[in-house]
């Protein structure tokens, strides 16, 4: 269990300090797969860094199975945006390097997982190649393996798909799905796009904004592998969208100034760049 209690996180701003996570409690049971969702600026990144253990919070406390969380760690594995791969070493190099930093796995064990994610992720026929022959997809597949071959208990992808196009994510979204419910590893996802996080996640949370909270969270119990050809996923995406209307309101008014926000429409237009442009 990764248990968020109470924690909140101020930076400091010119005047006061500026409140960005405002008493956040959450609960992750172990092998859930959690999404956050949430307008730009609410805090979402803030969050993954704490449970990271590369951000302190100003109080409050994450633990996973009841041990304090305050340096990252072995048990916790993170996937940004980037996939920060070492350019000058193979795919093959990439996944190993950190497996070999740890003395917990032999040189037999790191060979044999470093096979299985690289087939797992399909990227097998790929070990020789460097990061610049690959896809923006076939990297961010490149740092998934390595991720999940370093065995951490937890998994904090952080918008890990945004930069990729629309194909390319579903067909991830898919191999994601695979390799979690083989794996059954924890996962918080974050993102700003509803259908990913209705494809992905057995719980979706929506934060609320200036500053962010848990605003309200939705079970999704359909089966996977999902699609959108299904009634349930629309109704929820439309609670979901619902939920966030207030929220990216909010972050509109403020960026655009009430008098210019009150002659646009609500939420159609413009919305879309406050949510990543992917609702
Ligand atoms: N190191 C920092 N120092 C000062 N302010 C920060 C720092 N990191 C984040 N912030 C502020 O905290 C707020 C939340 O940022 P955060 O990146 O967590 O939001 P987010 O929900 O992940 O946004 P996005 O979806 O755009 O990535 C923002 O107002 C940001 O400017």
């Amino acid at each position: 269990m990764l248990t968020i209690k109470k924690v909140y996180k101020s930076f400091p701003g010119e005047k006061t300090d500026n409140l960005v996570l405002d008493g956040i409690d959450l609960e992750i049971k172990t092998g859930e797969f959690v999404a956050l969702l949430g307008p730009s600026g609410c805090g979402k990144t803030t969050l993954m860094n704490i449970v990271a253990g590369l951000e302190q919070a100003s109080s409050g406390t994450v633990t996973l199975h009841g041990k304090e969380v305050t340096k990252p760690g072995p048990d916790r594995g993170v996937i940004f945006q980037e996939s920060g791969l070492f350019p000058w070493m193979t795919v093959e190099q990439n996944v190993a390097f950190p497996m070999k930093q740890q003395s917990r796995f032999s040189k037999e064990y790191i060979k044999n997982s470093v096979d299985r994610y690289l087939r797992m992720v399909h990227l097998h026929k790929y070990r020789d190649a460097l990061p610049h022959q690959l896809s923006g997809g076939m990297k961010q597949r490149t740092a998934i393996a390595r991720t999940f071959a370093m065995e951490p208990e937890v998994l904090l992808m952080d918008e890990p798909f945004a930069a990729l196009d629309e194909q390319t994510r579903m067909m991830l979204h898919y191999q994601l799905g695979k390799i979690w419910q083989e794996s059954k590893k924890t996962i918080i996802f974050v993102t700003h796009n509803i259908r990913e996080a209705l494809i992905l996640a057995d719980r979706i949370i929506v934060m609320a904004t200036q500053p962010g909270k848990i605003k309200k969270e939705f079970i999704i119990e359909e089966s996977r592998p999902r699609d959108f050809q299904n009634d349930i996923l629309h109704y929820h995406e439309k609670q979901i969208f619902d939920a966030l209307g207030e929220e990216i309101d909010k972050v509109m008014k403020q960026e655009m100034g009430e008098s210019i926000y009150a002659q646009k429409n609500r939420i159609h237009g413009d919305s879309d760049s406050y949510m990543g442009g992917a609702i």
